[in-house]
């Protein structure tokens, strides 16, 4: 694909897009049918950057993949991963997050693994120190080695007792992975328990895990000695709904969203109302619609689940330059999520950023020299401009902002959107966005 798009703007989005599942879950299942003895089944696969990392991935470590594109289904056979060789899995460094699950698996199929360099968005320093002190304190040894972590087993992995310091996704994930084939019992306190965090879990129990969560952010796992193949259809992805719905605010416009489901997007849902969107929940999807009139400013502050996720932030920031007033939002989940915002200042939104904690609450990142906190003024008119999409997230609001501006604009890079967007090219072609390829 090429990877310049002249974009048209000033026109309201005006149609009806799908939505399918989840890359933040479909990535990780994906990762959970190598702890099967038998194949597994899911559905409902997005076309998109991340699944075809994981599939090569998949396929280097000797799982067979039959993948139907546009069923959206996929196939997952593992039972030749005994022969796979840890080599040339380097060659998938710099990718994706998604490698550093493997951990777990692999150390359960094999008693090693390479673990090559991670990628995903720049968004902060994204360490990885809560995923190597887990599986260390299940009795992992693990060694740097250029490009990439090596770890062995040289025991069975044993269930083990853990806090996080703060509810990590990927460090929750990495202990279920991990836990459901260790000996015993393994209890994590101040687990991460978003709603694809629980779809992983409706995996593994399907699997033959033993998991209990509570209310109060445990986890509770008995490992246990076989799991088989699972069937599963992926929850929907309701960070890509979340920002069409963005789009629709931003542009003036309507969109149907189809697959968006409300239950776990009642914070986007609720926020979106404050500012002025309008929206109409059906069985199908969800409606999102600007219903003329002036947006309201607000305060928000983004959290891990139930607050308001991280990643639905910077296509809403795009949307928050079109409304009355002074909006402030404090990022407290990642220390340099802003970046995004020297381009839309560039096309005329009056956007400051902040070291100190502007929300309700201090964060971690508030003693530091972090960047995490930005006023919005609006509204302002956005002008079109010649701009560079900086990762995932921030390229789709970039988008959204050339959509938003008359003119022509020159958007680079749009092939990183790919990594989570679904055809967004079609998308947009369908809700009747002027573009071009060059
Ligand atoms: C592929 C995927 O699912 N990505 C999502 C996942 O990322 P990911 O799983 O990487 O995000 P985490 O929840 O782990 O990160 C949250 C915070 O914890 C910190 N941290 C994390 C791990 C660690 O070992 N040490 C540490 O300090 C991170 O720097 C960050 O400040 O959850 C994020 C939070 O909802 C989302 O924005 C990402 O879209
Ligand atoms: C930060 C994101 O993804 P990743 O963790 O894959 O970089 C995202 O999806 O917005």
């Amino acid at each position: 694909m090429n990877d310049l798009l002249y974009v048209n703007g000033g026109n309201p989005l005006r149609g009806e897009i799908t939505v399918r599942g989840a890359k933040n879950f479909v990535s990780k299942a994906m990762v959970a049918a190598l702890l099967g003895e038998t194949p597994s089944v899911l559905r409902n696969v997005p076309q998109i950057r991340d699944v075809a990392v994981v599939k090569g991935l998949l396929e280097l470590h000797g799982v067979r993949v039959e993948a139907d594109d546009a069923a959206g289904t996929l196939r997952l056979d593992p039972s030749d991963v005994e022969i796979a060789h840890v080599a040339d899995i380097d060659a998938h460094a710099g990718s994706s997050r998604i490698p550093i699950l493997f951990c777990g698996p692999l150390l359960h199929r094999l008693g090693e693994a390479f673990i090559p360099d991670l990628g995903g968005c720049r968004i902060g320093d994204r360490p990885i120190n809560y995923h190597l002190d887990i599986l260390r304190q299940f009795g992992a040894v693990v060694e740097k080695r250029p490009q990439g972590i090596y770890l062995s087993a040289p025991r069975r992995l044993q269930g083990t007792k853990i806090a996080l310091p703060y509810p990590s996704v990927g460090a929750t994930e990495q202990l279920l992975l991990t836990a459901v084939r260790a000996d015993g019992i393994t209890e994590l306190a101040g687990a991460a328990i978003e709603p694809e965090i629980m779809d992983l879990i409706n995996v593994l129990q399907k699997m033959g895990a033993i998991i209990s969560v509570d209310t109060d952010r445990v986890i509770r796992i008995e490992g246990v000695e076989r799991l088989e193949g699972y069937q599963h259809t992926s929850l929907s992805d309701r960070i890509e709904a979340a920002s069409w719905a963005s789009a629709a605010l931003a542009t003036g416009g309507d969109i149907y969203v189809r697959g968006a489901t409300q239950p776990e997007m009642t914070t986007f849902l609720n926020t979106f109302r404050k500012v002025g969107g309008e929206f109409a929940v059906d069985d199908e999807g969800i409606r999102f619609y600007h219903p003329g009139g002036d947006l309201r400013s607000i305060q928000l502050e983004t959290d891990v689940h139930p607050g308001f996720m991280t990643d639905w932030q910077q296509p809403l920031v795009v949307a928050l330059t079109q409304a009355k007033g002074l909006s402030i939002v404090h990022e407290t989940v990642y220390e340099n999520r802003f970046g995004f915002v020297d381009a839309l200042v560039g096309m005329g939104a009056t956007i400051q950023v902040y070291k100190e904690c502007l929300g309700g609450r201090p964060c971690r990142f508030g003693q530091r020299n972090f960047y995490h906190s930005a006023v919005i003024s609006g509204p302002t008119p956005l002008s079109a401009a010649d701009i560079e999409v900086p990762d995932l997230r921030g390229g789709f609001s970039h988008l959204i902002a050339a959509l938003t501006a008359k003119g022509t604009s020159q958007v680079r890079g749009i092939s990183l959107i790919d990594r989570g967007y679904e055809h967004f090219m079609d998308k947009l072609s369908a809700l009747g966005a002027e573009f071009s390829r060059d």
